[in-house]
């Protein structure tokens, strides 16, 4: 369990004690994957492919997974009823060969989308984008989605990590027809960086300048680096990594810091010092 920390004043007062917050670094879990690549630093995989380097947080009901890929994942659709899992993606890198593909291009009956999973044509039906570096988007349950190569994502979402796969690449993985079919929208919409009020939780992308301090006072929250380094309630903090925090407690930036804060959409959302905070972008075109 996670406790709050007192601290002792001191002081001519005396034995003043006031609650400050606390932040603790999370225990990341390797996850192998046929369209995974090698980690960059250590290799706890014994040579296998990492896919997916996943944080669970049930303290605030979030997951959050660094995704890298070499290879396309699966085409694929998350439920809309029991198990819903909406998901938020945050381009950190981009290799040559980088793509998205999310949503049908055209309204599409069901049996059309059955019969393009059966005969492999089901990926020429998605709408392609070129992700860029520092762009989000949001895939709402629901929608045929799948993350090409060449990536290293950020992925948030809730609890539930229910997926269904319609088409494999003809990889020897098992597939859920009949489920994909039953929850995928067959109707177009638009690239959506994170619709108002819909997703369980919120995310604000700080980028803090080297050097200045921010101070973080969400109750609960999870805080990704995405890069940069620097000292978070009296810890090093580094790139790649994934906090919990429970405010209020100071982040000084050591370099140049790109943090990624997300928080439960129901948590007290009062934070500090927003002067680092950044739009969700994503590409022009899809304004
Ligand atoms: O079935 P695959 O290809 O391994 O993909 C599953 C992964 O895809 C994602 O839904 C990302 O779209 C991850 O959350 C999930 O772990």
């Amino acid at each position: 369990m996670l406790q709050p920390k007192f601290h002792d004043r001191g002081g001519a007062g005396g034995d003043v004690r006031f609650r400050l917050g606390y932040a603790e670094l999370l225990t990341p879990h390797y996850v192998s994957k046929p369209w995974g690549r090698r980690p960059l630093s250590d290799d706890p995989s014994g040579g296998q492919l990492i896919g997916e380097i996943v944080y669970r947080v049930p303290d605030v009901g979030l997951t959050i997974k660094w995704l890298q890929t070499s290879k396309p994942l699966s085409v694929q659709v998350h439920p809309q009823g029991a198990g819903r899992k909406d998901e938020w993606w945050y381009v950190v890198e981009t290799q040559a060969e980088a793509y998205i593909d999310l949503g049908l291009k055209e309204p599409l009956a069901r049996t059309k989308i059955a019969e393009a999973a059966r005969n492999g044509s089901l990926p020429s039906l998605l709408n392609r984008i070129t992700p860029v570096v520092g762009c989000s988007y949001f895939i709402r349950a629901g929608t045929i989605h799948a993350l090409g190569p060449g990536l290293t994502v950020l992925e948030v979402q809730g609890m539930s990590d229910v997926t269904y796969r319609l088409f494999d690449y003809g990889r020897d993985r098992a597939l859920h027809l009949a489920e994909a079919l039953f929850e995928a929208r067959t109707e177009t919409g638009s690239v959506e960086v994170m619709p108002d009020g819909l997703a369980s939780f919120t995310i604000t992308r700080f980028d803090v300048e080297i050097d200045s301090r921010v101070t973080v006072i969400s109750d609960r929250a999870c805080l990704a680096i995405v890069s940069g380094e620097g000292i978070v309630d009296n810890q090093a903090f580094a790139a790649d990594q994934c906090w919990f925090a429970h405010g209020p407690m100071s982040l000084h930036a050591k370099k140049q810091t790109c943090i990624i804060l997300v928080e439960p959409r129901n948590a007290s959302q009062t934070r500090l010092n927003l002067a680092g905070a950044s739009k969700l972008t994503r590409p022009s075109r899809f304004a």
